[in-house]
């Protein structure tokens, strides 16, 4: 499906799952904006996208989503860029144990902003034309590790927000579709802090718990992650579905009981 004059904004977008996604809906015709706290690899990452879809289409900002009002401003020079907002992915996230404020602060404070932000430019209630958002949670949320108690409950609240969300966009009329998109382990370089004292602290001793349940599960691919993001982008029907992406189950969606949380 072509999402030809569509506009994407993609957090944490230089590097990894988001990455992928930037490239898959370049592939699919959309501009897309890149924002990412890491200068040099999303100017790298933009010269390599600019030798591979030209010119034009893709723009980096470098941006803190922790930093409010930076947040806010790469919103709106996105808007102001490319004249509106139709796709936003909320997918930076951290792990980091030791700095725990921070990684509530990155994965679930920033992307309940980027979710609003993202309401302001797209939602009918604001007389926008509509859109989607995808924020990314993971399947720490369904099968949590004491490697990582912190990034597992950002993860959780990233579900809850989200779902809470769809259900006010579907009362409040806002013409915007929300999901959350739930990957298992994916090969990315924040799997390789698994390891790292710096940012697991005191959890790290468990990290063999967690390298034997890589194992056991397997790890994925970018590009499989950014196949479900286009498969939500792009099917009008999925509105507020919970997606999960393992090895065993490939791309599916979790089941709830009518009014579980
Ligand atoms: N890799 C994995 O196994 C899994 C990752 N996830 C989630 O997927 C998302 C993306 O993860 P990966 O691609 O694996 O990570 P990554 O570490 O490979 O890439 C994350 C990108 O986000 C950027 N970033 C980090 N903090 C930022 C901030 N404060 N402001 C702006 N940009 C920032 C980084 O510079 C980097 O480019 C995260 O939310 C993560 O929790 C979920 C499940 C599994
Ligand atoms: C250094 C930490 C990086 C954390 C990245 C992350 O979010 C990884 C979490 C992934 C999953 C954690 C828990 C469970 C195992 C994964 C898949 C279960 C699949 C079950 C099945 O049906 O096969």
């Amino acid at each position: 499906m072509s999402l030809n004059g569509k506009v994407a904004l993609v957090t944490g977008g230089a590097q990894g799952i988001g990455r992928a996604v930037v490239q898959s809906l370049l592939q699919s015709s959309a501009k897309v904006v890149m924002v990412d706290l890491n200068k040099a690899l999303g100017e790298e990452c933009k010269a390599q996208l600019d030798a591979e879809f030209g010119e034009g289409n893709c723009t980096f900002i470098e941006c803190d989503v922790a930093n409010g009002d930076a947040l806010r401003d790469a919103f709106q020079s996105t808007v102001g860029q490319f004249g509106r907002l139709d796709i936003v992915i909320n997918n930076a996230g951290i792990t980091n144990e030791k700095d725990w404020e921070k990684t509530i602060q990155v994965n679930l404070t920033s992307v309940i902003k980027g979710t609003y932000l993202a309401l302001e430019h797209m939602s009918k209630e604001y007389g926008k034309q509509g859109g989607t958002i995808i924020n990314v949670s993971s399947m720490a949320a369904f099968l949590h590790s004491p490697h990582q108690p912190v990034y597992t409950a950002t993860k959780h609240g990233v579900i809850g927000f989200t779902r809470a969300m769809a259900d006010a966009a579907i009362q409040g009329d806002y013409g915007v579709r929300i999901n959350a998109l739930c990957p298992a382990f994916v090969d990315t370089p924040l799997l390789q802090s698994v390891e790292d004292e710096d940012n697991m602290g005191k959890f790290v001793k468990f990290k063999d718990d967690f390298k034997r349940s890589m194992t056991k599960f397997g790890v994925l691919q970018p590009s499989l992650i950014a196949e479900g993001m286009m498969r939500l982008i792009t099917d009008t029907s999925l509105h507020g579905a919970v997606m999960k992406i393992t090895c065993s189950k490939g791309i599916h969606f979790h089941t709830y009981e009518p009014m579980s949380a």
